[in-house]
């Protein structure tokens, strides 16, 4: 059997063009175009790696879109190319070639007929109905990645559906650490937060090692409620989606009124309900 070698590649784009990399000579695949990316290491989460890649490859820091496409599977004489790809973006200007002799940015539709890795064809067939202009990235900690353990298996190997509950807990501590808001800061405001109510419905299972991307977004937001949805996926596909909704009190166990107690969170609240 082939060996499988998971790799993690980025549609790196500005406007409307995208970025193209040519393998320098001594690597596999000298002389072909690649999307830049490399190989994913054991347990490591597939946009975390894609950033420490792009920034060992081309010398600048990053932020990660949605997935462009479904995992491309290619094999070649060397393995079995699982290749998961992503829109990503640079935060720097200029590029360093590490391992790649030229770099080249250009439409889906100029960059069609250079000579690109098999696992990259895919891709960039794909991309050539897409309006790069228009691909939005998400917005600051709605996708936050679990990595199910071994404690939370049951005697069959399945996750236990109680975990789902923790991890949209842990979903909703990054998003708010991300929106400036982490529970240091809200317990240091006096505010308590409980959970008014939870619900979760399930349409996979999960196992251990397996790796769920929860995206977090705000669904309803009003004086005194916050209500968040969660999704969750595994392997390109739904395993859960889930909502929780929140109230704000404080020590006293007084309902807060977001608006007139809590103006400044209120705000970033509603700024943050704008991401669709
Ligand atoms: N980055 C990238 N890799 C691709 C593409 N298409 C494709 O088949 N591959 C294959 C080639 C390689 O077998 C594998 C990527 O491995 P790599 O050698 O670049 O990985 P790496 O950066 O971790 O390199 P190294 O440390 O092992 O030298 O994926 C593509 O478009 N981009």
């Amino acid at each position: 059997m082939a060996k499988q070698i998971n790799v993690v590649a980025a549609v790196v784009i500005d406007g409307a063009k995208l970025l193209a990399g040519r393998r320098e000579g001594g690597h596999l695949g000298e002389g072909f175009w690649e999307l830049p990316g490399g190989k994913l290491k054991p347990g490591e989460d597939p946009r975390q790696a894609l950033m420490r890649e792009l920034k060992e490859e081309l010398g600048t820091a990053s932020y990660i879109g949605e997935r462009v496409l479904p995992t491309v599977v290619h094999t070649y004489d060397w393995g079995e190319v699982h290749m998961q790809v992503f829109y990503a973006g640079l935060k720097g200007n200029a590029l360093t070639a590490v391992a790649h002799d030229a770099f080249r940015w250009g439409t889906p539709q100029e960059l069609a007929d250079l000579n690109w890795l098999g696992a990259a064809k895919p891709v960039i067939a794909k991309l050539q109905g897409v309006d790069l202009t228009k691909v939005v990235f998400p917005a600051a900690g709605t996708v936050y990645t679990h990595t199910v353990q071994y404690y939370e298996t049951d005697r069959m190997g399945i996750t236990h559906h109680s975990n789902y509950v923790r991890w949209m807990e842990e979903a909703r501590t990054h998003f708010l650490a991300a929106i400036g808001w982490d529970y240091a800061k809200i317990e240091a405001a006096g505010i308590i937060s409980p959970v008014v109510s939870v619900n979760c419905r399930y349409k996979r299972s999960t196992t251990f090692s397996d790796q769920v991307v929860i995206t977090t977004k705000i669904a309803a937001l009003d004086r005194v409620r916050l209500t968040l949805s969660y999704r969750m996926e595994c392997h390109d596909q739904l395993v859960c989606e889930g909502t929780s909704e929140h109230c704000f009190t404080n020590q006293d166990g007084k309902l807060l009124r977001l608006n007139r107690d809590l103006p400044d969170f209120y705000q970033v609240l509603q700024e943050a309900s704008q991401v669709k």
